[in-house]
């Protein structure tokens, strides 16, 4: 294993020890939480924990059904206690990027949904200013070329996300611009910038989401709380 696969190792498997017995769980997306949702399977065999999940992409509904996590409808539990979710980048105000898996939109519907977040990064994620990592934005697919050019306009470099010969496709089956910004300077504005953009279903910036960060370093976790 390298080091950064084992990096996400620890942080994730650590993660899974913040749930505790009763809660509703928010599972997020990607190869680090994936390490999270294996060790809750675990748990929830040896220890017998009782806990009910709601999960953010049809990847990770695959992963935990074939682990036996119970999966809960969002529409059908009143709020969730603790999402756990890995990222792409995150800055020291625990500001962040995701979406390089595709699954920005429901991650982002079930964080604001819950409690408390936490996400699991290996070092790679940690950076001064977001931007380095291209922004995933989420946008219909009718007129996509619009909404391409008038984020050209503004200089924020977007790529249509491509699947092989195809334009890759999310769980809503829309599509995804990647904007290679470098250095975002107003997270905050872009975000909303982006967001009033008719067609735009939504970006890849999560700000003032996460409460903790659980960050690889060497053989380490240190915990970064807001
Ligand atoms: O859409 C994907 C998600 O936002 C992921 O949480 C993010 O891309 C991090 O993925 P990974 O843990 O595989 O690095």
């Amino acid at each position: 294993m390298d080091q950064q696969s084992y990096e996400k190792k620890i942080v994730g498997e650590k993660a899974a020890e913040y749930i505790e017995d009763g809660m509703t769980v928010g599972l997020g997306t990607g190869s680090t939480v994936a390490f999270t949702t294996k060790k809750l399977a675990e748990r929830i065999k040896t220890e017998g924990l009782s806990i009910q999940a709601v999960s953010t992409s049809h990847a990770t509904s695959e992963l935990a059904k074939s682990l036996g996590i119970p999966l809960k409808d969002l529409n059908d539990v009143k709020k969730i206690d603790l999402t756990i979710d890995g990222c792409d980048e995150f800055d020291p105000d625990l500001n962040g990027i995701k979406g390089g898996g595709g699954a920005l939109l429901f991650e982002k519907i079930v964080a604001v949904s819950s409690d408390k977040n936490i996400w699991v990064a290996d070092a790679s994620k940690s950076v001064r200013r977001l931007g380095a990592f291209p922004l995933p934005v989420e946008v219909l697919p009718f007129g996509w070329k619009h909404m391409f050019g008038a984020m050209e306009d503004k200089g924020l470099q977007p790529k249509l996300r491509m699947s092989g010969k195809d334009p890759f496709l999310t769980d809503s089956r829309n599509f995804i611009l990647d904007c290679h910004v470098k250095e975002i300077e107003d997270a905050k504005s872009l975000a909303k910038w982006l967001n009033a953009l008719p067609g735009v279903v939504e970006n890849g910036l999560f700000i003032n989401i996460a409460d903790q960060v659980l960050l690889a370093n060497n053989d380490k976790v240190d915990v970064i709380t807001r």
